[in-house]
């Protein structure tokens, strides 16, 4: 039987994912949004491409102007949700949490009626706070619940290495833990290409400069866009995880992964959602991986810790007044 993944919101990134998905032919596509006639719209000028493609899948388009629509997302494999705003130049990714929780928060209701099933994909930003919300209001088993953030920060910290070193991508391995926020933990000691240590490739200038860049990646690509922010790259970071999950595959994907008291107890964190080095699979969180981290490493993470809970704090006061 094919796969069935539902996309919450038909904007930049959300249409992105559903090409990328039908480009390789993942499973059917369903996409949701609130504007009327622009999934229906979007969907079947996707679907109008795939004798192109060469794909079989079904893609399809329904407005949420009428709530009841959401009923077509039963029985989702796996649903991502890029519903919500998306900031625009001098704007951090939090100025959009008093919004997009509102959002998340109708979209979780909908969810929690029709689909409790499946393995959910947080996008909308900010992406680490928005996944804690989402699951106090669906009530969904937290490790059905990963967030985007690593899986795209460590493809830009491993692209702007491959660049600055002039060697494939394919050989730089390289991860992003921590929020998906400004205080990001690129992680140096465990960088690397073809096995050898950037450490032993680069100066520490260069070093620091790379991660600089990598912290504020999502940032540069707004300020050139000017309207919205980055798609393209978002799109295959959130397509990777969806195959991952569909075929199952156990792919080490950092992503925003819900603490529990165990795992709190290497990471401090608990109760956050938060970016962690974890394996994707049919179950969405099947694993996470401890570190063991460095004295100056573990300052960098208490500080991504610190900005994720205080999010998570505007959340509850925001939940308690409903
Ligand atoms: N976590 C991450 O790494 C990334 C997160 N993002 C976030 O993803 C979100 C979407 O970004 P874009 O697609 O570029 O924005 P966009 O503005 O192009 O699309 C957002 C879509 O959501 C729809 N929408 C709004 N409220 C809705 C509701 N209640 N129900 C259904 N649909 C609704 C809008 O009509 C619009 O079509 C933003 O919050 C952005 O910050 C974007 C890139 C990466
Ligand atoms: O920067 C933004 O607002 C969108 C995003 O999260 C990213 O591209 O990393």
């Amino acid at each position: 039987m094919r796969s069935k993944i539902s996309v919450i919101g038909a904007g930049n990134v959300g249409a992105t994912v559903a090409q990328f998905i039908a480009l390789k032919d993942l499973g059917d596509v369903y996409l949701f949004d609130v504007v009327d006639g622009v999934p229906e719209g979007k969907a079947l000028d996707m679907m109008e491409g795939t004798p192109h493609w060469g794909t079989d899948l079904n893609i399809k388009g329904f407005t949420t102007v009428d709530p009841k629509n959401y009923e077509n997302m039963k029985g989702s494999d796996v649903i991502v949700i890029t519903a919500g705003l998306a900031r625009k130049p001098g704007m951090s990714r939090d100025d959009l949490l008093a919004k997009n929780i509102a959002i998340i928060a109708d979209v979780a209701k909908n969810v929690k009626k029709y689909s409790p099933e499946s393995v959910i994909v947080i996008v909308s930003n900010p992406a680490d706070t928005m996944a804690y919300a989402f699951q106090k209001v669906s009530g969904i088993e937290p490790k059905k619940i990963i967030g985007l953030g690593g899986s795209l920060d460590s493809s830009r910290f491993r692209t702007f290495l491959a660049m600055e070193l002039k060697a494939s991508v394919q050989d730089v391995n390289a991860f992003v833990i921590g929020g998906h926020g400004d205080d990001m933990v690129p992680f140096i000691r465990y960088s690397s290409v073809g096995g050898i240590p950037i450490t032993d490739l680069l100066s520490k200038e260069k070093i620091d400069e790379i991660v600089k860049r990598t912290r504020f990646g999502g940032g540069e690509i707004v300020d050139y866009l000017k309207t919205g922010s980055a798609y393209y790259a978002p799109g295959i970071a959130i397509t990777a995880m969806v195959e991952s999950i569909i075929k199952d595959r156990r792919r080490m994907i950092p992503c925003a992964a819900f603490v529990d008291e165990k795992t709190s107890k290497h990471y401090s964190a608990q109760g956050l959602f938060i970016g962690l080095p974890i394996l994707i699979g049919k179950n969405g969180v099947e694993r996470i991986f401890d570190i063991n981290f460095t004295a100056e490493e573990k300052e960098l993470w208490n500080k991504t810790v610190a900005s994720v809970k205080g999010n998570a704090e505007k959340v509850d006061q925001f939940l308690t007044k409903q």
